[in-house]
């Protein structure tokens, strides 16, 4: 058993399921806690001299899975260099890990200003997760028009959790557009290049056959801290003012690092 520490909960890997040599997902079981989907907890493991690391995840299962299994799922891609993941990505069933029991992250649905009838959740890698909670909600099907999922990936291969965006898809019907994105090798069906160009060409808009227009459309950028730099210029430049509690905008964004 690990070593307790406060403000974590020990955790028990149930499945592992390996996308890539490097991108993997985990389940674990773990006490209940009270989360809103697209939440982020810490993960932590001890390190050789007996320091915990401890890092943010987004978590990928809707809370009502978790009420239904007491498991938490996480999508994890492994930094070679990185002083948490390489540990991470050793364990398999059965194995021990710890995991925060005070989730946050204002990147929720609660978030999104009620007018909205548009909502495009765009991310790079990993940051599909947060989306994927989201949208497990199967009774936001009726809260907007249109929810467009945005991920990009530099091979096709990283585009992960393909078969659960099909079932998506055949809930949500013509409400769910799924855009892929791959920047590194050519795909079939799938657009090429960067976040930040796409928006500003009308490349993305086009793909999705969906306008972006400020008066009812509310954009969520998470993943890689360029993109999300970048595409909240590229949304300026259209007319999209940043949301805060204050001042409400259009768009919102979760940097992963
Ligand atoms: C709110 C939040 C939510 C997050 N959710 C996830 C998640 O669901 N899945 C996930 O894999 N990571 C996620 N991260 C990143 C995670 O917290 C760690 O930073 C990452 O796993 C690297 O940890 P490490 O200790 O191995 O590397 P470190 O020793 O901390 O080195 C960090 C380096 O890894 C790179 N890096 C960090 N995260 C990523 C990433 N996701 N994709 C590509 N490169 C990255 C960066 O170059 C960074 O400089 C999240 C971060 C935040 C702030």
């Amino acid at each position: 058993m690990l070593q307790p520490y406060i403000g974590f909960n020990q955790a028990v890997v149930t499945k592992r399921i390996d996308w890539t040599e490097n991108l993997f997902s985990l389940r674990v079981k773990a006490p209940l806690i009270n989360y809103t989907a697209g939440q982020f907890v810490k993960l932590a493991q001890y390190d050789e001299h007996q320091e915990l690391i401890r890092r943010a995840y987004s978590i990928v299962n809707h809370p009502i899975d978790h009420k239904a299994t007491g498991e938490l799922e996480f999508l994890i891609v492994t930094d070679p260099d990185g002083l948490l993941t390489p540990g991470l990505h050793m364990l398999v069933e059965g194995d021990e890990l710890l995991v925060g029991h005070e989730p946050a992250g204002f990147m929720t649905l609660d978030e999104v200003p009620e007018y909205t009838r548009i909502l495009w959740l765009l991310s790079t890698g990993t940051a599909i997760g947060p989306y994927l909670a989201m949208l497990n909600d199967k009774s936001i099907a009726q809260r907007f028009d249109k929810v467009v999922l945005v991920n990009a990936a530099r091979f096709e291969a990283e585009l992960s959790y393909q078969k659960e965006i099909e079932q998506l898809k055949q809930h949500y019907q013509e409400r769910l557009v799924y855009v892929r994105i791959v920047s590194r090798e050519s795909v079939s069906g799938a657009l090429s290049g960067r976040i930040p160009m796409l928006l500003k060409s009308g490349s993305l808009q086009k793909a999705a056959g969906v306008p972006l227009e400020s008066s009812h459309s509310f954009v969520y950028l998470c993943g890689n801290p360029n993109m999300v730099r970048d595409s909240s210029d590229s949304l300026i430049e259209l007319g999209f003012s940043k949301h805060l509690r204050r001042k409400p905008g259009q768009f919102s964004s979760e940097n992963y690092w």
